[in-house]
């Protein structure tokens, strides 16, 4: 990595869009967007509006476009900004264009399924010559591209990777915090989505807003084992990946995955694996099978998992929630 970067942003969606804006913005980097359809980039580049990802936002005009793999081969800085279940496919894919030094940042918030393993973890083993971080926190697409505030952090290994990549991101509107606990940062994003459905579930059942702060706050403290059993930092949970994220998605209507948990809630259908991306559907069944390995209590993950699996219909769900074992907080 070195002062004046170059950045490319893998995944053309909203997320990786608004990221490759927000930064194209700052002047302090050349950013190209890299998506797989040749003639949306085509497109993009003319328009400069991206009508399905972000509509009606303008794209800065520096921002440049491309769908060729070998557009990545300059940056030093190489976001990940596809779903987590396609992470692994895309480092397969564009690995074998990465500058040698490149550093690679995964923007997805989940766990791959597959393995079971951390997106650091398997995006290691998939481009082992590479460092990996993790950028996430509390921040929604549309809000970023528009340059409203927002704050998120950004975690490697190495805590001075960690501040280089957080200087040559952030702007005056997308402001990220360095950390060195890529374990509690990546499982913040994770986990909050599946807390988002439950949270949804409460409201989509008109259970109360009494009974989402119970979620969130006990939601979170059932993130703060989990991430510990996995050597992860506790005050990372209290932070923005964790905690930020938390409140963000539990209580905003933006949120997909709270639409989602709405829908459950109501009794409407609402199959992940169509229309909108709910990467806390897949999450939830994939952390209670990693929770129960690692002997961690997590009734909330849970419980949201039996409910999408089908296996657990929600008054008993709540009511197992209210009536475990009285303890202490
Ligand atoms: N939207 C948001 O507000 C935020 C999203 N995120 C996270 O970002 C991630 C992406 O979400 P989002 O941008 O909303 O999703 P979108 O569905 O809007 O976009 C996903 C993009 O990923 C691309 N893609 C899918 N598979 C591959 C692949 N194998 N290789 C390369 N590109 C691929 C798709 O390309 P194509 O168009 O060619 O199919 C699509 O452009 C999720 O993990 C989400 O949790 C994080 C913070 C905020
Ligand atoms: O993670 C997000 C905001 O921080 C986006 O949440 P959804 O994926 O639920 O829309």
């Amino acid at each position: 990595m070195s002062g004046n970067e170059r950045i490319a942003v893998i995944g053309a969606g909203a997320f990786g869009t608004a990221l490759a804006a927000v930064i194209a913005l700052t002047g302090k980097s050349q950013v190209t967007l890299v998506g797989r359809d040749a003639a949306v980039m085509a497109d993009l580049s003319v328009d400069r509006m991206h009508d399905a990802a972000l509509p009606g936002i303008d794209l800065p005009d520096s921002l440049q476009f491309s769908a060729e793999p070998d557009a990545v081969s300059d940056a030093g800085i190489v976001l990940f900004a596809m779903p987590s279940q396609a992470q692994a496919d895309a480092a397969r894919h564009y690995g074998p264009y990465l500058a040698e030094d490149a550093v690679v940042v995964t923007c997805a918030k989940g766990i791959d399924k597959v393995s079971g393993d951390l997106l650091t973890d398997m995006l290691e083993r998939e481009l082992p010559h590479h460092t990996v971080a993790v950028l996430s926190g509390p921040g929604f697409a549309t809000d970023i591209a528009k340059g409203l505030p927002t704050a998120m952090a950004i975690a490697a290994g190495d805590m001075a990777v960690a501040e280089r990549l957080a200087q040559a991101i952030s702007g005056p509107t997308f402001r990220l915090y360095a950390s060195d606990d890529r374990v509690g940062v990546q499982l913040g994003g994770a986990l909050k989505n599946v807390l988002a459905i439950a949270c949804g579930i409460v409201e989509g059942r008109g259970i109360g807003d009494s009974a989402r702060a119970a979620l969130i706050s006990r939601g979170l403290a059932e993130m703060s084992r989990f991430v510990v059993a996995k050597s992860g930092k506790a005050e990372t949970v209290r932070g923005l990946s964790g905690l930020g994220d938390l409140v963000l998605t539990a209580t905003s209507h933006q949120s997909r995955n709270l639409r989602f948990g709405i829908a459950l809630g109501r009794g409407e259908a609402a199959d992940p694996s169509h229309g909108d991306l709910v990467e806390g559907a897949y999450a939830a069944s994939i952390a209670a099978r990693l929770a129960r390995k690692l002997g961690v209590d997590m009734p909330i993950t849970e419980a949201v998992s039996a409910i999408i699996d089908g296996k657990l219909d929600i008054p008993t769900a709540i009511e197992q929630l209210m009536t475990r074992p009285i303890t202490t907080e």
